[in-house]
């Protein structure tokens, strides 16, 4: 991306960007929305935070940020303790909140270049021209937010967040109330980001942006975070895989000879699924074919399926890993 100089692919040997240490947050009704978060964010990566609603993702951002205050705990942010050095820290982080508010009346321009000035840095008209190209806001410069529609507001909220060159960027459900279309442009920007040298850290409800964007996925879930891994080995660790048979004859039900088998029926009979773990070395799969040609079961078709980070999450937060 022509927004910062690329400084190439993260390198994992480095100390964590952000470090997240035995962190707790109660408030002050008495609800206890973060317990005893322990996480690293490493340089250079995207990382994703998923959660059902009310997880706690938006306070954590919010104790990082250095906008919600830590009950217990530490969190390092680029070599900088986030409450003792607040203001060092919030030069280094962009946060693209989940709730949008600009100032309704003011241009596209004037609020991008003033979001910038907040952080005492030297006004740049051709960073901020690049940005607003970028996110496809150019022809909207002069545009008042108020104008604007949903998906244009929240990529002048990515804007105003990029302003001022961050190291860090925090986007909070970066995909509500952006089209498809828009969702995958935002993507590109994500991960030219990245490329550029950018941390980025976000929360969505979208498991298709993390499966789609993200390094690592953290799941989060009632105020813990349940589960820190690298998206590929999350993916081939808990993933399962199923083969469908399309049955030449419905079954009323299972045979009881094929009942070792992790068997289900579907389509009122016609569909016969087998779910299996392919990290095993014996699958299972062609004893069961000799069973069922055994047994007079003949299929038309088959087809095998993995599951997808949906299916992982759901799962998990269920608590049935
Ligand atoms: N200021 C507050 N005072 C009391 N409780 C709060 C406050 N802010 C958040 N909470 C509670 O803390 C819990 C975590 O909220 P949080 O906004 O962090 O969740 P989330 O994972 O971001 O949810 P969502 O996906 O719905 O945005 C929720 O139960 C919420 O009601």
């Amino acid at each position: 991306m022509s927004i910062f100089p690329s400084s190439g692919r993260r390198r994992v040997s480095q100390p964590p960007i952000i470090s997240v240490r035995n962190l707790s947050k109660t408030y002050a009704s008495g609800f206890t929305a973060l317990k005893n978060v322990k996480l690293d964010i490493q340089r250079g990566e995207i990382f994703a935070l998923l959660g059902p609603n009310g997880a706690g993702k938006t306070t954590l951002i919010g104790v990082i940020c250095g906008l919600v205050k830590a009950s217990a705990g530490q969190v390092i942010a680029d070599g900088h303790d986030i409450q003792r050095e607040y203001r060092l820290v919030r030069e280094k982080i962009g946060l693209v909140p989940q709730e949008l508010h600009t100032d309704a009346f003011e241009s596209v321009w004037a609020t991008v270049n003033f979001s910038r000035g907040l952080f005492g840095k030297p006004r740049d008209p051709s960073l901020i021209e690049k940005l607003l190209r970028e996110l496809s806001l150019w022809d909207k410069k002069d545009a008042r937010i108020m104008t604007l529609s949903g998906g244009m507001k929240r990529r002048v909220m990515i804007a105003k967040a990029l302003s001022h060159e961050p190291k860090i960027l925090f986007l909070d459900e970066p995909s509500a109330g952006v089209d498809v279309e828009l969702r995958r442009d935002m993507w590109q920007l994500v991960r030219r980001l990245r490329d550029s040298g950018v941390t980025i850290i976000l929360t969505t409800h979208y498991i298709e942006e993390a499966e789609e964007m993200a390094d690592r996925v953290g799941i989060i879930r009632q105020g813990e975070l349940i589960l820190v891994e690298e998206k590929a080995a999350l993916m081939r660790k808990l993933g399962k895989k199923q083969l469908r048979l399309q049955l030449k004859t419905p079954l009323a039900a299972i045979p009881d000879t094929l009942a070792g088998y992790a068997l289900e029926l579907a389509g009122e009979g016609q569909t016969l699924i087998y779910t299996y773990d392919d990290q095993q070395d014996d699958t299972g799969i062609a004893e069961l074919l000799r069973r069922l040609a055994a047994q007079g079961i003949d299929f038309r078709e088959l087809q095998s399926s993995q599951s997808s980070l949906e299916d992982i999450f759901v799962s998990l937060v269920q608590g049935r890993p």
